[in-house]
């Protein structure tokens, strides 16, 4: 399926004025799928790399969108080569930082947390502590140039099929009081389980650390269960093949296996990313995508985009994908965006302050 065939779909998709004004919280963004054509293009003419597939930025926001809608992860994870590699100074991170944060406050997003692989940008010679505080330092001047409208946390992914998690995790560690909140592990699932970073998960568990971890997106349950048994995983990257472990009955009711009914019951967040999972073939189409039999059944469900770029979408256009299929109204995003925000890996009280301040004042006056 080519999703740049279907109207519905991508840049072309018109957001409704009320979902555009909506608050908004992402959990599962990666700041290195969603950088803005033109800087793409204007970095690499900086940094002298010369194989990006065209330098129109309308045509290069096609291009990953369409190299990205594979059915397949591996392949879509095949179009970060080109956005790590303008991405190897402290310039460029920082700039692609504070864009980041524009961009989501200008869809409405009012927290958001961010995660990227430091491993991947040691290219230009850069330390790994080097990359954090690019990054974060471009997130404070994204903060500061929207006026405190969105506030940023970073998550530290730690690649599936490298062996530098153990490292990533002391970084995330390292850093927790300096704008990262938490670690991921991130990559092509197959063949790389997440029990294979054991170590970093111990070491985080160690020192109180939050992480999630990209689970049941190219692999069913299992991937889930030793995501959420083996390694102690809060929250879940995807999810959504949790419906492994789920008996859909004609009578419409169903019937959860016990990790399913672990990962409700224990209100263990599904960070879903509706359009991402269409491309890599977690899902066939919105309408018959697994989040809203989820949260039929009480699952803690949280919106979000996975990549900007590369799947073509904002917070706003998955909103109102899922507006269109399941006919969703604000007070469904409000439950997400509540979700989100009782999931972030902030303290409490910031959690409360951002649900009665700001969630539910903004539902409130649409
Ligand atoms: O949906 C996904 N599943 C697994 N890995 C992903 C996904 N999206 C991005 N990345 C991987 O995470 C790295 C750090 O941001 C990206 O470079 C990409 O390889
Ligand atoms: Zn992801």
């Amino acid at each position: 399926m080519h999703l740049s065939d279907n109207p519905a779909a991508g840049t072309a998709t018109p957001v409704a004025d009320w979902i555009q004004r909506a608050p908004k919280a992402v959990l599962h963004d990666h700041l290195d799928g969603g950088l803005r054509p033109a800087t793409i293009i204007e970095l690499a003419r900086e940094c002298g790399y010369t194989a990006l597939p065209t330098e129109d930025p309308a045509a290069l926001a096609v291009w990953f969108r369409d190299a990205a809608d594979s059915g397949s992860l591996e392949r879509y994870l095949e179009t970060f080569a080109h956005t790590c590699a303008v991405m190897q100074t402290r310039e460029a991170l920082f700039r692609v930082a504070a864009e980041c944060a524009e961009d989501l406050a200008a869809d409405g997003v009012v927290y958001a947390e961010v995660r990227y692989a430091p491993e991947q940008h040691l290219e230009g010679g850069l330390t790994l502590d080097e990359v954090v505080e690019a990054v974060n330092e471009g997130f404070r001047e994204g903060e500061r140039r929207t006026r405190g409208r969105i506030t940023v946390g970073t998550l530290l992914t730690g690649m599936r099929h490298t062996t530098r998690s153990l490292e990533i995790a002391e970084l995330t560690v390292a850093h927790r009081e300096r704008g990262v909140a938490g670690f991921d592990i991130a990559g092509g699932e197959i063949g790389n389980p997440p029990a294979n970073h054991l170590p970093a998960f111990q070491h985080l568990k160690r020192h109180n650390c939050h992480f999630t971890i990209h689970a049941g997106e190219a692999v069913g349950a299992e991937s889930i269960h030793e995501a959420v048994q083996v390694c102690g995983a809060e929250r879940i990257g995807h999810g959504v093949r949790i419906t492994d472990d789920i008996q859909v009955h004609d009578d419409g009711t169903a019937t959860l296996g016990h990790l399913a009914a672990y990962v409700r019951d224990n209100g263990i967040a599904l960070e879903v990313c509706p359009t991402s999972n269409l491309q890599t073939g977690a899902a066939k189409d919105y309408a018959s995508h697994p989040i809203d039999l989820l949260r039929r059944l009480g699952f803690r469900i949280t919106l979000n985009t996975d990549n900007r770029l590369v799947s073509g979408t904002t917070m706003s256009r998955e909103f109102q994908h899922m507006a269109d299929a399941f006919g969703y109204g604000p007070e469904v995003f409000e439950q997400f965006t509540v979700a989100a925000v009782e999931s972030a890996f902030l303290p409490l009280p910031e959690r409360r302050r951002l649900v009665d301040e700001v969630i539910r004042p903004g539902y409130a006056a649409l």
